[in-house]
């Protein structure tokens, strides 16, 4: 009777092993996302404190309108320019009295949860301003496109760029043309994302140097993005923040036209990367913590699966609110609030939207194509309705 028993109780084991075994097989073959197995973590609630550092020229505008949007869907309050300014003090160093809402002595009248226009960042001065449970967030570019972009828009306004016919001239011989003592205009012409950060961007790439500031970057922000790999960067955001799908669909703003982008050659993009030396090891050192991060989130079928979701969900807002998925220039767009403002030679493009559209969906349409100037002052005049509009020079003509 024993050995029957124990026989059976050996068998029990065997199967219980192999089912154990086929389950393992089965979540490692089909790349089951573990993520899903552990319902803990979706259900706490969004992330709704964050601070996005807006650097230049990285898609910075795309994620403003998807913060501004959330901001307003979840009735948040934003961290805004005081008064008539578009920003929040760049190329100063941030401080407090930056933000309308903040007493002089750093106190507030406000409670903010988003602060995400241009500033220079300055952690202490930000963290006063920002609960402490905010979630720090930035984003990069690859050096050599966003130092491509930002000569063509700040073509006139950045000395170094002005007396240049074109970036291969200049980054032939940069020491030419750009000059670090000339005041803060230059910023745009050299390690402008490192600039941001709050560093020198006029700093030699000593590695003890660069290490450092990278420790400090890891230690203060909880997630740095990729722009050229944008759509990626929203499935890690959207898994990161806990938020919807239609929270981090976006359409592309401030983009050029294909006539004002300007194609490199190789030896001068070789040149861009050591021009710009400390951005680059920016670059590279998130770039590659943002694969790590993305991978470890997520396995490769369940990225594929939510990418395909981002873009169908993408086509369909496409379909419904755009006149023409294709980008329409300043001459084309008929609603003035939908203009973007222009920069040096860059030819900034915007959108139509279809007409006859209920109004529920033109209010979704509208601040998905709205450019950054015009949806900041929309948030300025809902946020305090007793201070004087935003004043936006370009569209009073
Ligand atoms: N979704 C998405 N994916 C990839 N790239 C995108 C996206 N949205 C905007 N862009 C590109 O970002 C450039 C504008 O950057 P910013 O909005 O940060 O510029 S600004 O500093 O606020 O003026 C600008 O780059 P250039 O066209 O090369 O100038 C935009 O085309």
């Amino acid at each position: 009777m024993l050995s029957v028993l124990g026989g059976t109780q050996r068998s029990f084991q065997v199967v219980l092993f192999f089912l154990v075994l086929v389950v393992f097989l089965m979540v490692g073959f089909l790349h089951v996302d573990f993520q899903l197995l552990t319902p803990d973590k979706a259900q706490e609630p969004p992330v709704t404190n964050l601070m996005f550092l807006k650097t230049h020229k990285t898609a910075s505008s795309t994620m403003l309108n998807i913060l501004y949007r959330f901001s307003e869907s979840h009735n948040l309050s934003v961290a805004l320019p005081r008064g008539s300014s578009l920003h929040l003090g760049y190329p100063w160093l941030f401080v407090t009295r930056y933000v309308e809402g903040m007493k002089q002595d750093g106190s507030q009248n406000h409670h903010f949860n988003l602060m995400c226009n241009h500033l220079r960042f300055n952690f202490p001065e930000v963290q006063k301003v920002m609960p402490n449970d905010t979630f720090y967030l930035s984003i990069l570019r690859n050096p050599v496109f966003q130092l491509e972009s930002s000569f063509i828009y700040f073509k006139d306004y950045a000395p170094a760029f002005q007396g240049v016919k074109s970036l291969d001239q200049f980054l032939a011989d940069p020491w030419k043309y750009y000059n670090a003592s000339v005041g803060l205009k230059n910023v745009f012409a050299k390690n402008n994302m490192w600039f941001d950060f709050g560093f020198d961007n006029n700093a030699r790439a000593d590695v003890d140097y660069v290490r450092t500031c990278l420790s400090e970057v890891e230690r203060q922000f909880h997630l740095v993005l990729i722009a050229d790999h944008f759509d990626e960067s929203m499935v890690l955001l959207r898994r990161r923040l806990r938020w919807q799908l239609d929270d981090v669909v976006s359409f592309k703003v401030n983009a050029r036209s294909p006539r004002t982008v300007s194609r490199l050659t190789e030896e001068s993009q070789e040149r861009a990367k050591r021009w710009c030396e400390l951005d680059w090891q920016l670059y590279q050192h998130f770039n590659r913590t943002f694969w790590a991060q993305l991978h470890a989130e997520v396995s490769p079928r369940q990225l594929r699966k939510e990418l395909e979701q981002l873009r169908a969900r993408r086509r369909e807002l496409t379909a419904l609110c755009l006149q023409d998925p294709e980008h329409k220039n300043n001459t084309q767009i008929k609603d003035r609030n939908l203009l973007p403002y222009q920069s040096g030679n860059a030819e900034i493009l915007g959108y139509n939207l279809r007409q006859g559209l209920d109004n529920a969906t033109l209010r979704i349409c509208q601040r998905m194509a709205m450019p950054e100037l015009q949806y900041m002052a929309h948030l300025y005049s809902l946020q305090f309705p007793n201070k004087p509009p935003k004043n936006i020079p370009f569209l009073k003509t």
